[in-house]
């Protein structure tokens, strides 16, 4: 179970922070066509419409307004809006428009993101459109190769054969290969702890994306770590002290100067700016004063706390009890097999014993894909890219990998096992009805479950009609021996693992008598 939607504290649900209670509206907010986007730059008018882009979503026209053009990046920004809305581009394209005009190539913009597959897609975002104006943008993910990834972060100064330079020297005037780094907490932490020549000593844009869930997360340091890095040197109204010598390789200080801004005194320039964005973002004062916002700006999307996707529509099935299996090949059955589907469960190994069982129906036709955080990333990788490519149907899933995962063409969502909380459920749903588009969230229940997803889940998550879904017997019968069947196979192949689990556990056991006996036998002869 995800930890990071675990319920919020009470205090979040009643007391607002100020700057919350009088938020923009984005639904006040229409979309707007690129030709008429203020300020937009022409290579990046460009490169949207080489990705098929010709307006801007509401949220994105609403961040726009606040961060391009005069009033530019005044404030950190707070965006509460529902997946699928185009969150990512909303941040991505002003960071991308304001470091344009960059001289020298250093880490300007860090994004952080909760997952590596998240990470891998966020950077495929920016990759679409910051090369068209001369930004590079780097990945550091844990699981990769870190050497590998330093190779890609840091440029190393060309050395002259024959030439003996000082190593000092030399890592002395290392430089970023990168203009914009999209990281895991981990990872970051990794590069920033060990990685000559990685700073974020220049830096000028903070991204948060799924704020909640990084808030939440057992690796805390990495937040305050990159605020003391990006600090201003609190030295009174006298502008900051350090002196500000460009080396020899064109590296330069970013010296953060005390400066006014428009009607914000004493506030170091360039202040590194903030903006924090989820579908279903905190409203703990306790999670928000650790971003140590600068007057920062709401922007929510209606009245509600939380918004589901305009043509999201929920459905439930009530099952009875030990047949789950059954309703669900009947209804991944009904969908035919075009249709891309993503199956949700609430853990890791029911996520690899249900791919593993719906695969041995023989007649369901269907390719069934695991995704879940027992898969090595390499793997996880190659499941999310055949699925996204269609050489899959379905993905069966664990919540930890999910959120903000953006795969086109998904039509139906399945909560194989009730979501445990209203956040489980928005990120789950979230992952189809995206972009403005159709959808479905089916969720299976037994009997003992219907009253509690009513009241827990779905009155929380602001979802007042959710139709049963029936199957008729006619259609549920003839699976239910071919899930007989099934069952039996499972049934043998997990004992076949588990016996294989006892060999090499034993294997193990005899190898470490054995040397412990050698030691021993050693030893006694010494
Ligand atoms: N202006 C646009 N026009 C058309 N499609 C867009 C536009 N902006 C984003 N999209 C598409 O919308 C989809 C959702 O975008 P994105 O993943 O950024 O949503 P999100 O709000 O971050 O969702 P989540 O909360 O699940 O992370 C993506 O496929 C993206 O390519």
């Amino acid at each position: 179970m995800a930890r990071d939607e675990a319920p919020t504290t009470e205090r979040e649900t009643d007391s607002v922070v100020p700057w919350m209670r009088a938020p923009i509206d984005v639904c006040h907010v229409d979309s707007c066509d690129l030709d008429t986007l203020p300020f937009l730059h022409p290579r990046l008018k460009k490169a949207l419409e080489n990705m098929g882009i010709t307006s801007l979503f509401p949220v994105q026209v609403a961040v726009w307004h606040e961060t391009i053009g005069p009033g530019g990046f005044e404030r950190d920004i707070c965006v509460n809006s529902p997946t699928g809305s185009g969150k990512t581009l909303a941040y991505a394209l002003p960071i991308v428009q304001m470091l344009e005009s960059r001289a020298v190539r250093c880490i300007r913009a860090l994004v952080v993101v909760p997952t590596r597959d998240l990470a891998e897609q966020v950077k495929k975002v920016f990759n679409t459109i910051a090369p068209a104006v001369g930004l590079s943008v780097g990945l550091a993910m844990g699981q990769s190769s870190i050497s590998d990834e330093i190779s890609r972060l840091i440029k190393t100064p060309k050395l002259d054969a024959g030439i003996c330079y000082d190593p000092e020297d030399i890592s002395q005037n290392l430089e970023s290969a990168v203009d914009i780094l999209v990281a895991t907490p981990g990872r970051l932490m990794d590069h920033i702890n060990n990685t000559k020549g990685f700073t974020l000593e220049h830096l000028r844009f903070l991204v948060v994306d799924e704020t909640d869930r990084l808030l939440r997360e057992a690796y805390q340091s990495w937040l305050p770590t990159v605020l003391q890095l990006t600090q201003t040197s609190d030295n009174g109204l006298f502008p900051s002290s350090i002196p500000f010598v460009p080396s020899a390789f064109g590296s330069l200080q970013t010296v953060r100067r005390q400066s006014v801004e428009r009607g914000f005194k004493g506030k170091p320039y360039p202040r590194l700016v903030k903006m924090a964005l989820s579908a279903t973002l905190t409203q703990d004062p306790s999670k928000l004063i650790q971003l140590d916002l600068h007057h920062p700006l709401f922007m929510t999307t209606g009245e509600d706390r939380y918004q589901l996707p305009e043509k999201l529509e929920c459905l439930r099935l009530i099952c009875e009890s030990g047949m789950k299996p059954v309703y669900l090949v009947a209804l991944l059955k009904s969908f035919g097999g075009g249709e891309k589907c993503i199956v949700f469960t609430s853990s890791v190994e029911t996520t690899r014993r249900l791919c593993k069982l719906l695969n041995f129906f023989d007649d369901l036709n269907i390719k069934v894909k695991e995704y879940s955080g027992g898969l090595d990333q390499k793997i996880r990788r190659e499941e999310l890219k055949a699925f996204i490519k269609g050489d899959s149907q379905v993905l069966v899933a664990s919540d930890a990998l999910t959120r903000g995962i953006d795969v086109k063409g998904v039509t139906n969502v399945i909560n194989y096992d009730m979501p445990q909380f209203p956040k489980t459920f928005i990120h789950r749903a979230g992952r189809t009805a995206r972009a403005g588009q159709a959808g479905r969230c089916f969720t299976l229940l037994s009997d003992h479950e219907v009253r509690r997803f009513s009241n827990k889940i779905l009155k929380k998550v602001g979802v007042d009609s959710c139709q049963t879904h029936s199957i008729p017997p006619t259609t549920l019968d003839p699976i239910r021996t071919t899930y007989a069947d099934a069952l039996e196979k499972l049934k043998k192949l997990v004992e076949l693992e588990g016996a294989k689990k006892e060999r090499r556990g034993s294997k193990r056991k005899s190898r470490t008598g054995n040397s412990q006996s050698k030691v021993n036998k050693t030893t006694s002869e010494t």
